[in-house]
């Protein structure tokens, strides 16, 4: 069996995301987030569960660097929850806030771990949404103002910034959906909140090269690679629209200044005829270091003209995940060879892991399934590597089972498993799997 080597500096890491772990949700001066409000109404998570103690990271962090630590972490993704730097968004600062982050981020780096933070994985304010929220062109500016004090803060430590994670998800389930913070089903708003969510990415960057900071700045995109059912025109067709729409929707206009065509097609067909000045764009295409992209599964799709976007959606054959997902490694090659070729930017795999109903035997969790997804996933990302993609490093998500937004805890993605009655953590067989793939700097082939 060949031993498939990364090259030497390949970054492995893991990820989590401060609503989903952290807890302590009304600590220590923190202000609410919409995720605080949204989680506490009743019927929108599963069994009315919320993040009001998640996983205690907030008070548990140096355990759970330890346990980086012990797995050979070379590198953490973590985000901030804005409102606990700022708990109005912006003006009055809480210290208590800043000094976990940077009790946190100490730990890391005497622990040889690399900081990787997401300025924002969808924890808004409340404060801000209660004056509109990403529908308030505002929030961009308060945003650039929120990073510049993290960059001010941290910036010469933390070698690796996002602004944003998934932007598409937070727009589109937030505010088209309803299904995540903050719950509204308007579709028009969809398209805005994604605007000013571009625009406070862009302000980000500005005020992250005015000062002068030596470290990589970039957005994280969920990507699912799309493939049409059959060779028919009308499917390719469809297979181009959705990936104009799902993937490439929040990517052009960072490296090509202007949406793609299917955005605009339905903006017009809607009369959302809106009019994002043209300078919004030289804003949001500021030059970024990196791209990061989360992916999970593939879509299949077929042309249907009674469907949104005359798109839907095909089950794949292959085996799912506990969240429904198609397990699908080829669609993570394909996905870096396709960005890689059209953007030229280097890319890092910000999230890659699977939910799996794990389940506690004589203290073990003998998470198999997990295993191999994280093998066979591992090995496309070593090929696209070998095939030209300038491939920096690879997350896994996620580093401890956690609150998973509407499912609340019933999905566990976690190489740590989490007992939630007791916060005891229990290192899966996958971070021993990881572990040695860290060490080895390689997987088997
Ligand atoms: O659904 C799994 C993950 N996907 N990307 C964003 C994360 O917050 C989710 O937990």
């Amino acid at each position: 069996m060949a031993k498939l080597v990364f090259p030497k500096e390949f970054l492995w890491g893991a990820a989590t995301a401060s609503y989903q772990i952290e807890g302590a949700w009304n600590e220590d001066g923190k202000g609410e987030s919409i995720w605080d409000r949204f989680a506490h109404t009743p019927g929108t998570i599963y069994e009315n569960q919320n993040g009001d103690i998640a996983c205690d990271h907030y008070h548990r962090y140096e355990e759970d660097v330890e346990l980086m630590a012990e797995i050979g972490l070379k590198a953490y993704r973590f985000s901030i929850s804005w409102p606990r730097i700022f708990p109005e968004g912006r003006g009055k600062l809480n210290p208590k806030g800043v000094y976990f982050y940077e009790k946190l981020i100490d730990k890391l780096l005497e622990k040889n771990i690399k900081p990787a933070i997401t300025l924002y994985h969808w924890d808004l304010p409340q404060a801000l949404e209660d004056k509109g929220g990403w529908l308030n062109r505002d929030t961009a500016k308060y945003f650039s103002e929120y990073a510049n004090f993290m960059f001010y803060k941290f910036g010469d430590v933390v070698p690796i910034w996002i602004t944003l994670n998934e932007p598409f998800v937070s727009a589109f389930l937030g505010y088209a959906w309803g299904w995540h913070a903050p719950g509204k089903k308007d579709m028009k708003g969809a398209f805005v909140a994604g605007h000013n969510m571009l625009l406070a990415h862009g302000l980000a960057v500005q005020a992250y090269r005015d000062g002068g900071y030596k470290g990589n700045i970039g957005i994280t995109i969920n990507v699912a690679t799309v493939y049409p059912e059959t060779n028919s025109e009308e499917d390719l067709k469809a297979a181009e629209k959705q990936d104009a729409f799902g993937n490439r929707w929040f990517i052009d206009p960072i490296f090509k200044r202007k949406y793609p065509e299917i955005i605009w097609r339905i903006l017009e067909e809607n009369n959302w005829s809106f009019v994002f000045p043209a300078s919004d764009f030289d804003i949001i295409s500021s030059p970024i270091d990196f791209m990061g992209i989360n992916y999970y599964t593939r879509n299949i799709v077929a042309y249907d003209k009674n469907s949104h976007l005359g798109v839907k959606r095909v089950e794949g054959p292959n085996e799912h995940t506990d969240m429904g997902w198609e397990v699908y490694p080829d669609g993570l090659y394909d996905i870096l060879i396709q960005l890689y070729r059209d953007y030229k930017i280097p890319i890092y795999i910000t999230e890659n892991g699977a939910a799996y109903n794990d389940t506690v035997e004589d203290g073990r969790i003998r998470d198999i399934n997990r295993i191999n997804y994280l093998k066979e996933h591992i090995k496309r990302a070593y090929f696209a590597i070998r095939d030209g993609v300038d491939l920096r490093g690879y997350f896994v998500w996620s580093l401890m089972d956690n609150f998973e937004w509407a499912h609340g805890y019933s999905k566990r993605f976690g190489i740590i498993y989490v007992d939630y009655n007791t916060q005891k953590r229990i290192l899966k067989d996958s971070a021993y799997f990881y572990k040695k793939i860290i060490e080895e700097n390689g997987v088997d082939g």
